[in-house]
């Protein structure tokens, strides 16, 4: 990946300039002792070199075998046995530092100064520190420059970006390497850069779509101080598209050209991560000639999405995350992170309607199409009231669900589902891999081909389903009393099993088809309500029965069977 010291002239040049520098300059730096008396170091030899770094390393060698045999033990890290790369002096954190890179991460080691008696003090080798070389992201030269200054200054050192991992959080870390001399800083930043080039599947150009409306209308804020800076910082080049409304996603993704990019990237909500990667699943569709007005097998996005979550709930980001944090996610970009996901077809007629991730269809799809009605409304109190009238007005929905049962779940989803399908196999089919069918009236029903883990249900609403199983999670809630629609709806946020109810069946399934069978649709509802139609916003509804679907929080719209793979 990258050329080794011992090869190259410059970087043996640089090296010894560098020392002199270093010697000459006020630089905060110590020359390492050839004393290997008392000294810490505990490297193991790395193999027999002329060039300097490694005659460097071979005292240091030596010096660690020796204090191995006073003290008797051996202080062992991982990666420790790895051969010096490259080796120089900077100062990091106000010490100087002997500084290390090995193949696989950079190591540094505080220079103990000596004592007038000619020896160090003990316990200096626990101050090794390392970052891994594959969780950087950037350098950049540092330099002093007065205000107003754009280019120039005082060179101070080279600074390191890498990703650091607290529990699900990823955030990014500076580390300062300062050392003045332009010679030395640039053999090492020459380096630096090859190991970040030879990170070949982190994206180096990215497609932006950023939905101003989202939540609180926070998402341009949100892309432009935290997301940006950090893109451009990992030299990322970006082409920006703030939407100006619902759709323009969609409609840029079907014509614009995408070749030159790594991948697209949505901030928003779940909303518009759904229309974001339906444009780009249409766009897959549309170029490799798939008639989605009749059944077909849909092919992959050409491009991966990121989520930058900015939305109400973020649902798909919280899920393939683990967390709603935007700089996670971010990082997770800029790291080249994949996780594949699956995604449901949603038609009828065999006509593709959308892509989703999930689906509710009843309480859920009701809930949302009030919720839109009342857009003038601040998005948490317009959800607030729009789930209280619906469970107001709480009514079943009759249905005909007819669903293929997963037979052979795919390996790595194997142990969790396995207990439900047992659970579920014996309760309600014996012959997986048929069509089975229920009817009846149903207060809601979710198919999701995630876990959606949300804040209201930090373990999921599908908890059982994964990201890539490629299974489904159908959820069916028969008709019963409010007082325990409410409870089963409750304890979505606590520790208690949701579908421990004898009105809640889950299945394991690759498909759904559903067929309300009511005499009226969701206009019914409505004109109850008494709510006043904004035509521009409502969905058209004709004299057809219309039922509203949550579609990853967006609103669909079909009167008949809907089919869902
Ligand atoms: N410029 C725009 N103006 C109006 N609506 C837009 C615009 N851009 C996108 N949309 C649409 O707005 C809808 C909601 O957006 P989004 O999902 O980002 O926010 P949210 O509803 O607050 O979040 P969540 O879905 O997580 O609850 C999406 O369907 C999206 O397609």
């Amino acid at each position: 990946m990258f050329e080794t010291p011992r090869r190259s002239a410059t970087v043996l040049n640089a090296w010894s300039g560098s020392l002199e520098d270093l010697q000459q300059q006020a630089q905060p730096v110590s020359p390492v002792s050839t004393d290997n008396t008392g000294k810490k170091k505990k490297t193991k030899p790395p193999q027999r070199s002329v060039s300097v770094p490694q005659l460097f390393a071979l005292e240091d060698a030596a010096d660690s075998e020796a204090e191995e045999r006073r003290t008797g033990e051996k202080c062992h890290i991982e990666g420790d046995d790895e051969e010096s790369i490259l080796r120089g002096i900077f100062k990091i954190e106000k010490k100087s530092c002997d500084v290390e890179l090995r193949a696989s991460r950079l190591v540094w080691t505080p220079i103990q100064p000596e004592t007038p008696t000619g020896t160090s003090k003990a316990g200096m080798l626990l101050n090794k520190d390392y970052v891994e070389l594959k969780e950087i992201f950037a350098v950049k030269l540092k330099r002093r420059r007065s205000v107003g200054q754009q280019k120039g200054g005082t060179l101070l050192g080279i600074t390191l970006f890498h990703c650091v991992k607290k529990g699900k959080k990823l955030k990014d870390h500076a580390i300062h390497l300062s050392n003045m001399s332009e010679d030395h800083c640039e053999v090492w930043l020459r380096h630096f850069k090859d190991i970040l080039n030879g990170f070949r599947n982190r994206p180096k150009s990215l497609k932006v779509f950023v939905n101003p409306n989202s939540h609180r209308k926070e998402a341009n804020q949100i892309y432009s101080e935290q997301i940006a800076p950090l893109f451009k910082l990992a030299d990322i080049k970006t082409a920006t598209t703030i939407t100006e409304y619902k759709g323009h996603a969609l409609s840029a993704l079907k014509e614009c050209d995408l070749k030159e990019f790594d991948g697209v990237i949505c901030v928003g909500g779940d909303g518009f991560a759904n229309e974001v990667a339906y444009g780009l699943l249409l766009r897959a569709q549309m170029d490799a000639g798939r008639d989605t007005d009749s059944i077909f097998t849909p092919v992959r996005a050409p491009l991966p999405l990121g989520i930058i979550p900015a939305g109400s709930t973020d649902i798909v980001a919280y899920s393939v995350q683990g967390i709603r944090h935007p700089l996670t996610a971010a990082m997770h970009i800029i790291m080249g992170h994949y996780q594949s996901v699956d995604v449901c077809t949603f038609s009828t007629h065999s006509r593709l309607l959308r892509f989703g991730f999930s689906a509710m269809f009843g309480f859920g799809g009701r809930t949302l199409a009030l919720a839109e009605k009342h857009r003038w409304m601040p998005s948490s109190q317009r959800r607030e009231f729009a789930v209280i009238k619906t469970l107001a007005n709480l009514k079943p929905e009759e249905c005909e669900l007819t669903f293929l049962p997963l037979k052979n779940p795919k390996q790595e989803s194997q142990k969790t589902t396995r207990s439900k399908l047992k659970r579920d196999s014996s309760n309600h089919f014996d012959n997986v891999d048929q069509w089975q069918s229920i009817q009846g009236l149903f207060l809601n029903i979710s198919i999701m081909a995630i876990p959606c883990l949300c804040s209201m249900a930090p373990k999921g609403l599908a908890p059982d389903t994964r990201l890539d199983n490629g299974s489904m999670s159908l959820i069916t809630v028969r008709n019963t009393s409010r007082a325990d629609f409410i409870k089963h709806l409750k304890r979505y946020g606590s520790l208690k099993d949701q579908f421990s109810f004898p009105f809640v069946e889950t299945y394991t399934v690759q498909e759904v088809k559903l067929k309300p069978r009511s005499t009226s649709g969701w206009s019914d509802d409505l004109s109850e309500e008494n709510v006043k139609f904004d035509s521009k916003r409502t969905p058209m509804i004709s004299s057809e029965k219309n039922y509203p679907w949550n579609i990853d929080g967006d609103l669909m719209e079909a009167s008949s069977e809907v089919n869902i793979r």
